[in-house]
């Protein structure tokens, strides 16, 4: 028997960010390997005209569910979703709602966050920092909580290059970022955040790491944990491979790629790409929580969750293993074929940028206006290499996260709990890893259906000849321009000729003679 699993039977567990990518394999997690737990308490704002409920039943119908439903079929009896948005003081949750979480919750799991790299500094504040100081006030106040379990970023210290599991100070105090958002207009706050964020490469990872500090100050005597994850991907085994909800980190490059519309990339090939499957993240969270209710260390302990030091892979060894999967199994309705070019330079990157993304888009809209469509091709390609520009800071360095806690925990495990709640992320097999992946991308996130593969496989033939068609036009075009300008090009392409012609003439004389 697990002691993990045993150790969330019959517990009341407080979830933020329950309806995000990590909260729902966390849920889904939970119900399944303790589904004697008494409840879980999510914290959900209505969202796209979805009342609470609609968005519960919404993740629990979805595949990701289907096994819980099997194992804990009164699941949604033990789902209780509580009216709350972090942004607004007390989470404007009701009183008895609030009476209820005070009372009850025996752990907290605070997932929910902004994670977009362009957000305004307010609102990463906001969400980042004073909701997360907002849920320690609460949790103060919970007399029957025996664990406070926070999740950042393994990146909210990018700023170094070598990071340890310690909560490292930041240069302006959190509490007076808070309150001066409070009287600054956006107009000063725009002017100021530069200033503020220093050598961090975006509000987000800023954020994170004020979050962190917070956590620090404002922990009185709670067991506290904080967990760090790197680049969080697609499941690995649990409950299925190859799970994959949004379009944030590696899966929106993907698709791009897969479709065709991204075919060069600032990387440095050579770089660690720390990507970590969820399902682990997961399973380290799960063993933190009992491990810290259990043993209740003294200080705040921080676990790094990431793959680059004790399984390494490559950004371009997972680039190749992404297009040999595109191989067998392609996306719908590509706009044109797959390819991956990784470029550290800057110069060789604009050029790819300018030959290979914009000027197809250019030609596609010219194709649309002169059908009578409306182009698109050209705004969409901005957007996304707008986007691709954001990730670029990640993609072209390395960084070096030690994990003695997160070994220390492993040791601590029975071997049961180390085999329920693997997190040992050595036994990752990448090229299959990658490959589950990309088809989960596709199942999932495109919703594309397996029978239309050998569709796609027949327009990739047509786009590959469709390119060396354009592309020997092309030369074509080139070459009879420049020998009507240049006599020394006219001389080459004479000599060419005539050596050819010589070659072939020998050639045919020579195999007449052996006949
Ligand atoms: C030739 C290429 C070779 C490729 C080889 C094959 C692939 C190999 C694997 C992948 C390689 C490299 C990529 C990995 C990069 C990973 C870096 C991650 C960094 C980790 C940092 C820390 C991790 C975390 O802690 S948190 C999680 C990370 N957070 C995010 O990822 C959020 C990032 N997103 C944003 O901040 C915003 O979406 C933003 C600012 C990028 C765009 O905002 P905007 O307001 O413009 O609009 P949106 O509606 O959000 O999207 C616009 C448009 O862009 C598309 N899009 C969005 N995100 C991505 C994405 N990640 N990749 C690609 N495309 C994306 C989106 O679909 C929209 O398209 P439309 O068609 O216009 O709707
Ligand atoms: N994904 C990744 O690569 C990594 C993520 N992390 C961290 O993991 C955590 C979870 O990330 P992930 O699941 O990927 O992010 P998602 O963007 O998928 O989920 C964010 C969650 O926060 C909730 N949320 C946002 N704003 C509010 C609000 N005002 N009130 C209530 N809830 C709100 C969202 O709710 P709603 O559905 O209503 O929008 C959603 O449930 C974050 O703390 C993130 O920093 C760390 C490293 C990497």
């Amino acid at each position: 028997m697990s002691t993990i699993a045993a150790f969330y039977g019959g517990k009341s567990i407080l979830i933020t960010g329950a309806t995000g990518f990590l909260g729902k394999v966390l849920m889904e997690k939970l119900f399944r390997t303790s589904p004697d737990l008494k409840v879980i308490y999510i914290l959900v704002r209505p969202k796209a005209g979805q009342t609470l409920q609609q968005r519960v039943f919404q993740i629990l119908d979805s595949k990701l569910f289907e096994k819980v439903k099997e194992v804990c079929p009164n699941v949604h009896e033990k789902i209780r979703a509580i009216y709350a948005d972090l942004n607004q003081n007390d989470f404007a949750i009701s009183k008895e709602d609030m009476q209820e979480l005070l009372s009850c919750t025996n752990i907290i799991f605070h997932c929910a966050a902004t994670v977009r790299f362009d957000d305004t500094l307010r609102h990463a504040v906001q969400l980042n920092v004073t909701a997360t100081r907002q849920l320690l006030l609460m949790a103060s106040q919970m007399p029957k909580l025996e664990a406070f379990i926070h999740i950042s970023t393994a990146y909210s210290n990018c700023n170094l290059k070598h990071i340890d599991e310690v909560i490292y100070p930041c240069p302006v105090e959190p509490k007076k970022i808070i309150d001066s958002l409070e009287w600054l207009d956006d107009a000063i706050i725009d002017e100021i955040t530069p200033k503020l964020i220093r050598d961090w490469p975006n509000i987000y990872t800023y954020t994170k790491a004020l979050g962190e500090m917070v956590v620090q100050q404002e922990s009185r005597n709670l067991s506290i944990a904080i967990i760090r994850p790197s680049i969080v991907g697609a499941t690995w085994q649990e409950p299925f491979p190859g799970w994959v909800d949004n379009i944030n980190g590696p899966n929106g490059i993907i698709i791009a790629t897969g479709k065709g519309f991204l075919r060069a990339i600032k990387a440095t090939p050579m770089a660690v790409a720390d990507v970590i499957p969820v399902d682990t993240v997961v399973n380290l969270m799960l063993a933190v929580g009992w491990y810290t209710a259990v043993h209740r260390p003294k200080s705040t302990l921080v676990y790094h969750i990431t793959s680059g030091n004790m399984n390494p892979c490559n950004w371009h060894k997972m680039g190749v293993q992404v297009l040999a999967t595109f191989e067998k199994i392609p996306f719908e309705r590509p706009f044109r074929r797959p390819n991956a070019n990784f470029t550290s330079n800057s110069f060789t990157s604009q050029y790819w940028n300018a030959v290979s993304h914009r000027a197809p888009a250019i030609i596609y809209d010219c194709y649309l206006r002169l059908t009578g469509r409306k182009p698109r091709m050209t705004k969409l390609m901005n957007r996304l290499l707008r986007t691709v520009s954001m990730l670029e800071y990640f993609i072209n360095r390395s960084w070096e996260w030690s994990t003695y806690n997160t070994e220390m925990l492993m040791s601590e495990l029975s071997p049961e709990d180390q085999r329920v709640f693997n997190f040992d992320v050595r036994q990752l097999n990448w090229l299959e890893y990658i490959e589950n992946y990309v088809l989960g991308v596709k199942k999932y996130l495109l919703k594309e259906d397996m029978a239309g593969i050998p569709e796609a496989k027949q327009r990739l033939k047509r786009l590959r000849n469709i390119h060396y068609l354009f592309n020997t036009a092309l030369f074509l075009i080139a070459w009879r321009l420049l020998i009507a300008r240049s006599q020394m090009a006219r001389n080459v392409w004479f000599f060419i000729v005539s050596f050819c012609y010589k070659f072939l003439s020998y050639f045919r004389a020579s195999s007449t003679l052996k006949v």
